[in-house]
């Protein structure tokens, strides 16, 4: 109240309690002007000095322009002007790459932070209440840094003393539709700082074709679509389980045969044998040449198949006891890949209790004990709830792809997921743009990340099933 009156005029502010004679008038101190300067000095300095250390190269330029104007005169200017940027054309037609990394995203980054994110920060953060205004100041998160890259934004921030991540996670629309971006990531940095990071463009919008058969046999990470950010999108198989989780229509099957397509080589070389379990009849059993015997659909037969991999699992446990920890794949000893397409119709749909406790207990066997030997199962999945998949904490990796509900994304990718930013019930059900897409967590990252299955037409099918079927087989 006192900041907003001049002078003088505070003097004279006089106040009553309602219905008694008690006055109040507030004591005014006079501040000598000699301590006002000082203070407005210092301020003025810390800004220089801040300044000078947050933008160190653009005030260098400023600063040589003055120097070269004051001491040549306007020619120099113009001359240095164009050196460097005759010098800056020959850097970018030499070496795009280095350019954009030290000067193109670096001046974006300097656009970005004044044009975006200085410009709406304080608004964005009163209105989404990050921020807090407390006896007449404003206490603001700060802005500590904004770096740019081909597809996002980072931007730092030091959280006001006192904030939680959650405060930050639980506001990420606000905070998103803000800065204008689709979406908003929040990962923490170290103690007190997060960074937000803002999507500029989606290399994900569109759908992005099978990824063509690699030429060596390799067992993994099988490079199977593209993250958001425009690298490969590589899916450990070896050495875990991985489960898919995704409506009807998500794209299940896309990671499945995405999956198959990385692996073929291997499987040609014998290093790989690939076990399908098709209950629906609908998605494996188009490329169904590709796995020989080990194929099955009806349930009694898929409960054979998963007790057939169970033996050949524990076959090897004994064979390995004592002797090796881990498995590597050989033509005498291939990895086992159980691919099992909606699982729940072998698990809770499943009318026979006797055929469903063999599978359960089969499937936990194989999710329990398989990974060390070499026997991994990969499962798609529609309905992540517990009382449908009870043994879905037995896979290591999971993928969410489009869901229903936003309580399925914590599901199916642990607790917090979705404050993170793994928004899986918003993905588009219009396949064109949300068939295939999903959030996974990576190993090396607690923090989801956006990916997107190539999609394996019915051509590619045939075609691989053309080239590939029979092969590794009688070996
Ligand atoms: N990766 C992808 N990119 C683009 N479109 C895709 C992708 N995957 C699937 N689609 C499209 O989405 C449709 C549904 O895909 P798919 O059958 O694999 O889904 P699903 O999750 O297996 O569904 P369901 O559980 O009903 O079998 C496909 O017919 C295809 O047109």
């Amino acid at each position: 109240m006192f900041k907003r009156l001049p002078g003088d005029e505070t003097r004279n502010l006089v106040s009553t309690t309602p219905d008694t004679a008690v006055v109040f008038r507030p004591a005014v101190v006079q501040t000598p002007a000699i301590i006002t300067i000082v203070i407005f000095a210092w301020r003025c300095l810390a800004g220089l000095v801040r300044l000078l250390v947050v933008h160190p190269v653009a005030v260098s330029c400023v600063a040589a322009v003055v120097l070269l104007w004051r001491l040549f005169g306007w020619p120099a200017v113009l001359v240095a002007f164009v050196v460097l940027t005759s010098s800056l054309a020959g850097w970018f037609t030499a070496d795009r790459a280095s350019f954009r990394r030290w000067i193109s995203w670096r001046m974006l980054a300097f656009w970005r932070r004044f044009w975006i994110y200085w410009r709406h920060w304080q608004p964005v953060m009163v209105v989404s209440g990050l921020g807090r205004h407390l006896k007449g100041r404003d206490y603001l998160p700060r802005l500590v840094r904004v770096e740019c890259d081909s597809w996002a934004d980072r931007v730092t921030v030091r959280m006001l003393s006192g904030q939680a991540v959650k405060d930050w996670s639980d506001r990420i629309e606000h905070l998103a539709h803000g800065f204008g971006s689709t979406s908003c990531r929040v990962a923490v940095e170290r103690a007190g700082r997060l960074t937000l990071t803002f999507p500029r463009r989606d290399p994900l919008a569109v759908p992005i074709p099978a990824v063509p058969i690699p030429e060596t046999a390799s067992v993994g990470p099988v490079e199977i679509g593209m993250c958001e950010d425009g690298s490969p999108y590589r899916l450990k198989v070896h050495g875990t389980h991985v489960l898919i989780a995704g409506a009807t229509g998500a794209g299940k099957g896309s990671y499945l045969w995405s999956t198959v397509r990385g692996l073929l080589p291997a499987m040609a070389a014998g290093l790989v044998e690939l076990w399908a379990l098709d209950p629906k009849r609908m998605e494996l059993s188009y490329g169904r040449a590709l796995f020989g015997p080990r194929y099955a659909a009806p349930p009694a037969e898929c409960a054979d198949l998963l007790e057939a991999a169970v033996k050949v699992m524990q076959e090897r446990a004994d064979r390995y006891a004592g002797l090796r920890r881990s498995h590597t794949p050989t033509v005498d000893d291939p990895f086992v890949l159980m691919l099992v397409d909606e699982v729940a119709f072998l698990t809770a749909y499943q009318s026979d209790k006797g055929l469903r406790q063999r599978i359960t207990s089969a499937l936990a066997t194989l999710t329990t004990q398989g990974r060390a030997v070499g026997v991994g199962v990969m499962a798609a999945l529609q309905d992540p709830r517990k009382e449908v998949m009870n043994i879905r904490n037995l896979f290591p990796d999971k993928i969410a792809l489009r869901l229903d509900e936003s309580e399925q994304v914590d599901m199916v990718l642990g607790d917090g997921a979705r404050d993170r930013g793994a928004m899986a019930d918003q993905i588009s059900p219009d396949p064109a743009r949300g068939a295939g897409i999903g959030y996974v967590r990576l190993e090396a990252d607690p923090d989801p990340v956006r990916v997107r299955a190539a999609f394996v037409s019915d051509s590619d099918i045939r075609a691989m099933v053309a080239e590939f079927a029979g092969a590794g087989e009688g070996r």
